[in-house]
């Protein structure tokens, strides 16, 4: 059965830190055990700043056999520095041994489909599909997500179809309420495939949010309350992200 727990930390900084930490003792478990790790990166502040904190990891991950996904993209430009995996790269992918070949972009508005997300959406299914071994994704043995102050993770907002999605693991959003409007994201049935679910949150203005998911929102509300792990979800907030949460 999954077990959720709330790690509180006193500043960003503590989080970041203590994630990197546990970050590296999953992945390196995982290569021991079959050679390769599989991790979804998320965009947003403290996800980025967990990226720049694992280039300073040194040598403990074998980048090369590392497969690595995003949970959700900006759907821009190539190289536009609003696209999470540029934010990414810049943070962490350009400064390790990645393999290109197990680095898995979502596709840019002006990229090799076209302009078209709902395509991009239902390209990046089919290379989650096509590495799983008949599945419909990887078990992805952790996957990071951000959140904003409304409880959105990935690209899933509050009431709209994509947080309600059922079926599909990877969907276009055309009107996202926080900019850009058109993105990319992963579902909650994808999230839900992974072993672990980290929740990495800062800040006073994500409290009443992080108080509502942990204490059982309905994901139509509040998304990240549906972001659960086969094994483990685990919500890492600092001072600021836990001050609403129930002391009693
Ligand atoms: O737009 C996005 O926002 C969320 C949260 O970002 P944060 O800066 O408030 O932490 C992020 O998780 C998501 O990947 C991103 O596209």
């Amino acid at each position: 059965m999954s077990k959720t727990s709330v790690l509180q930390y006193l500043d960003a900084q503590a989080l970041v830190d203590a994630a990197r930490s546990r970050f590296v003792d999953v992945v390196t478990a995982a290569q021991a055990e079959r050679g390769s790790a599989s991790v979804v990166l998320t965009g947003g502040g403290t996800g980025i700043a967990l990226l720049e904190a694992l280039r300073e990891d040194s040598g403990s991950i074998d980048w090369g056999n590392v497969d690595i996904y995003f949970g959700d993209e900006r759907f821009l430009p190539w190289g536009d520095p609003e696209r999470n995996e540029v934010q990414a790269s810049e943070a962490l992918l350009d400064h390790v041994d990645v393999h290109p070949d197990r680095v898995f972009r979502m596709a840019a508005s002006d990229g090799p489909h076209g302009s078209d997300p709902e395509v991009a959406a239902a390209t990046y299914a089919q290379i989650l599909h096509s590495g799983s071994e008949g599945e419909p994704t990887p078990r992805f043995d952790v996957h990071l997500l951000g959140m904003g102050g409304e409880g959105h993770i990935n690209s899933l907002f509050p009431h709209t179809d994509a947080v309600r999605e059922q079926h599909r693991f990877v969907v276009a959003v055309e009107d996202s309420p926080k900019p850009p409007p058109v993105r990319i994201t992963l579902t909650l049935p994808a999230v839900r495939r992974a072993q672990h679910v980290w929740l990495l949150v800062s800040g006073a203005n994500k409290a009443d949010a992080v108080a509502a998911a942990v204490g059982g929102a309905d994901s139509d509300d509040v998304p990240s309350a549906g972001a659960l792990g086969t094994e483990s979800t685990v919500w890492f907030v600092d001072a600021g992200a836990a001050s609403k949460l129930d002391t009693v």
